[in-house]
């Protein structure tokens, strides 16, 4: 396996066998600045890897806490209301708070991508019957936002949902359950767009309780004008 770095965009880039680069080397875990996060491989190509744990549950209770207050009908980039996402959310500014900033820096060291590229981390709840339908994350070509389109996607499980609220990936035929702390990782930065259309996802009904998730979407080029404040720590 072959190591390179893509001086454009700054990302580490992996180069395996089928001679597709993946953003992510695939390991078992990895040593953060802040902890160290297991991971287990779902899918090679595309990319798809559960994490373990990501957020402590004190962090995601912060995060619930102040997200709650906040959350507002989902509405798509072109601002229309949802047909496809029944959940309700918000987005964080950017560095907004300590524990935003803490967060942001961590999963950005695990996504392995310049906090630059890194969109406003968004919260959605779902309540029972709510659900996202099958999407891309990425933007369809040739549309204003695929100029500079999503590369990758970090979906953090906030709490335990009782029952349903499963990430359903239908054509690699896989499920992720909801646990508090834990994430799925998935890519789309393939060149051969076949495998990034692979990458369809869904999160289906909440059948008992609720779900809670944070999601952050990174860009192929900048989306942040500052670079990182100096870390006190
Ligand atoms: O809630 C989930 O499990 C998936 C969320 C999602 O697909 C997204 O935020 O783009
Ligand atoms: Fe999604």
């Amino acid at each position: 396996m072959q190591v390179r770095y893509l001086n454009l965009f700054r990302i580490a880039v992996v180069r395996d066998m089928s001679d597709e680069i993946s953003i992510l080397p695939i390991q078992s875990f990895y040593s953060l600045n802040d902890c160290v996060v297991a991971a287990e491989l779902l899918n090679k190509v595309p990319l798809v890897m559960r994490f373990e744990p990501v957020l402590s549950d004190d962090e995601c209770q912060q995060l619930i806490e102040a997200a709650a207050s906040r959350l507002k009908e989902s509405r798509l980039v072109n601002k229309v209301v949802s047909q496809i996402r029944s959940s309700r959310g918000m987005f964080f500014e950017e560095e907004e708070n300590p524990l935003i900033r803490r967060i942001e820096r961590r999963i950005s060291e695990l996504m392995n991508v310049p906090i630059e590229h890194a969109e406003g981390l968004q919260v959605l709840h779902y309540a029972p019957g709510q659900e996202y339908k099958a999407h891309h994350d990425f933007f369809r070509p040739n549309t204003p936002s695929a100029k500079n389109n999503r590369i990758s996607t970090l979906v953090i499980y906030l709490n335990d949902v009782e029952e349903g609220g499963e990430t359903v990936f239908p054509l690699l035929r896989l499920s992720v359950k909801p646990k508090r702390g834990s994430a799925v990782y998935f890519e789309y930065f393939y060149r051969d767009q076949a495998l990034n259309d692979l990458t369809l996802h869904s999160s289906v009904p909440v059948v008992r309780g609720e779900k809670w998730v944070a999601t952050q979407w990174m860009r192929r080029q900048r989306v942040r004008s500052l670079g990182l404040i100096p870390n006190p720590a």
